[in-house]
């Protein structure tokens, strides 16, 4: 329930409209009320219970439903007595359209109002979601699945629309009938209405039953459709790879397998959610028959206690009150699907990142002298990746990360950006801790060109721009041509305009990287992280790329994770990193005198 209420939390601001919703559903429910309980007036004329000629006293005014009952019999009798009982008993009719058209404008209206709350619900609960996931640390995504996470921004937000927000409308709407049609019983027979209310619990208790059962079973399913997400996420995204290693096959049994486990759960829980309507409906009709036998001899006793006009009424009202009641027990068990499926979203909102600014956060402006890297060790887990690390990256020099793979060169970037923590040791930027600096401002300052390039399926510009809506064509341009982008951009059947595909794809690999390489010019970061590309390119297309990275480096400082002979040998120093330590140290002239390990991978040109 506590889950339930929290999903509520979520329509805010549509706090103002409940009194709006209360008012609205109120008069629904007294029409409804009306338009049913006219059925008596009708049956008393039409068994000549009303005796014509009988006129009663115009009854005192009070607020109390009796009054309204004498009030409309005192003109009832006037209507029999003056124009007879058939046009009474259109009149009737009239007030049964009448109240059942005004029940229905404003159960709509009230509606509509449930709507939009619905509407705002989801679209909160998923902006929510979202959000988590963009201040999630990098860390997070390395221990989630991306299917998982897919599934539960989508799939999961929409369970929780379906069946949770669709039983608030129940929720809120059938209770105000079932109040309304047992006022209007008692008034009738007080007695009959007691006996009908020891009996409806019983009903309920059945259902709560079978609804318990269901909250296993969603849980599951909601995990078997994250998985079956995952499956397909990674297929799509490595469909060539797949199609090269013909593995098409084993991909589907993977997903078949996933598939079938998904379906016995989701069948398992038809099963049970089935059952919460049949059970409602079998003890309703055991109910209506004890009131059937109770009613019954109450009209049939010598001395009858309700005529049979106000017992078919009875009858009557009491079987659409096991509508709403029956409405409200198959809500109960619906919404454990979406009190399920709101847990998962909420364990995404509620999770918080680890990387976070201190309380006495110091701005940063730019850099000014040097980021030094002093006994810095780092472990994702318990085994050390980086141990003892020193280094200091000066202002406007290039610092160059090389070694072997797993060496541990992609760790020391993720902590110049703080996507970690180092274990011990420090990082400091003009002597300030990083962990003291504003994270947004310090990330900031750092241009990321990444071996994998981060494209959308948009038009270059927009890829160029990155979200930053005050840069003007001209220096879009101006990007494109310094990251020698412009000519083949140009090319283009659209120019900037052309749409690259998912990841741009539609682009050459040499290409995307220079698109990137604008990107980060347009950026002008005052440091670059700079983790070059080991796919290898063609000649000319390298040495666009190159001549494009140098004019990026220019005047920045550069952390380079070098895979190219080209870039190393312009490098203020170079670090050769063996698992998780620096082995060797200085110049491309330096370290090609002596012996060790980067004297080897020169020899292989690429590393
Ligand atoms: N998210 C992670 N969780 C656990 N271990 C990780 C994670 N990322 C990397 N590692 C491990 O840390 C070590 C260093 O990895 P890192 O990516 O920094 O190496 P690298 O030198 O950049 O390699 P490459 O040149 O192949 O990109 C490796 O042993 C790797 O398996």
């Amino acid at each position: 329930m506590r889950i339930f209420w929290r999903i509520l939390g979520y329509a805010r601001p549509l706090g103002p409209v409940v009194p709006q919703y209360l008012v609205l559903i109120s008069l629904a429910t007294v029409f409804s009320v009306i338009n049913l309980t006219a059925l008596i007036p009708l049956l008393q004329v039409l068994f000549n219970e009303v005796e014509s000629g009988q006129m009663v006293v115009q009854p005192s005014f009070s607020w109390t439903i009796g009054y309204l009952k004498n009030l409309f019999y005192y003109h009832l009798h006037e209507a029999v007595a003056t124009s007879g009982r058939f046009s009474a008993l259109y009149y009737i009719c009239l007030l049964m359209v009448a109240s059942v058209l005004l029940a229905n404008l404003f159960r709509y209206l009230s509606q509509l109002i449930l709507a939009r709350v619905r509407v705002r619900v989801i679209q909160n609960l998923r902006n929510a979601a979202f959000l988590a996931i963009t201040n999630s640390d990098v860390g997070f995504f390395s221990s989630r699945k991306k299917g998982d996470l897919i599934s539960r921004v989508s799939s999961d937000v929409q369970e929780v629309e379906q069946s949770a927000v669709s039983a608030l409308k129940i929720m809120v709407k059938e209770p105000f009938l079932i109040i309304g049609y047992f006022a209007v019983l008692f008034t009738i027979s007080a007695e009959l209405t007691l006996y009908t209310l020891t009996l409806v619990p019983l009903a309920g208790m059945a259902v709560s039953v079978v609804a318990r059962r269901i909250r296993k079973w969603a849980r599951q399913t909601q995990e078997s459709l994250g998985q079956m997400n995952s499956t397909l996420d990674e297929t799509i995204t490595g469909i060539r790879i797949i199609k090269a290693l013909a593995a098409q096959s084993y991909i589907r049994q993977r997903f078949v397998k996933e598939v079938k486990a998904y379906a016995a759960q989701s069948f398992n829980i038809s099963k049970k959610a089935n059952l919460a309507s049949p059970i409602s409906e079998v003890m309703g009709v055991a109910v209506l028959s004890v009131v059937l036998i109770i009613g019954g001899k109450m009209v049939l006793s010598p001395v009858p206690e309700l005529s049979p006009a106000e017992f078919i009424g009875f009858l009557v009202i009491f079987s659409q009150v096991l509508v709403p009641a029956k409405a409200i027990s198959v809500v109960f068990s619906e919404i454990n699907r979406g009190i399920i499926s709101a847990s998962r979203v909420f364990d995404l909102v509620d999770s918080r990142p680890e990387i976070i600014e201190s309380d006495d956060t110091r701005p940063i402006q730019t850099l000014e002298r040097d980021i030094v890297f002093e006994g810095v060790s780092f472990a994702y887990e318990e085994q050390e990746v980086i141990t003892q690390l020193n280094m200091t990256i000066p202002k406007g020099k290039i610092v160059a990360l090389v070694g072997p793979s797993g060496g541990g060169k992609s760790t020391i970037a993720d902590l110049l950006c703080r996507f970690y923590d180092p274990t011990h040791g420090s990082i400091t930027v003009d002597g300030v801790d990083l962990r003291s600096l504003a994270l947004n401002q310090w990330r900031g300052l750092i241009g990321l060109v990444s071996q994998q390039p981060l494209l959308f399926h948009d038009t270059i510009a927009n890829n160029i721009t990155f979200g930053r809506t005050e840069v003007s064509f001209a220096q879009i341009q101006k990007a494109a041509k310094a990251a020698n982008a412009d000519a083949f951009i140009e090319k283009l059947p659209q120019g900037y305009e052309t749409i690259i595909g998912e990841m741009g794809n539609k682009l050459s690999g040499g290409e995307r990287q220079r698109l990137t390489i604008a990107r980060a010019i347009l950026q002008d970061p005052p440091i670059l992280i700079l983790d070059e590309a080991t796919s290898s390119l063609d000649a000319q297309s390298e040495e666009q790329v190159q001549q494009a990275l140098f004019t990026l480096m220019k005047d920045r400082t550069t952390l380079v994770i070098a895979h190219r002979l080209s870039t190393i040998q312009h490098a203020d120093e170079i670090l050769v990193i063996n698992k998780g330590r620096i082995t060797e140290r200085g110049t491309h002239d330096q370290l090609r005198a002596t012996s060790g390990l980067y004297q080897q991978l020169t020899q292989l040109q690429s590393f």
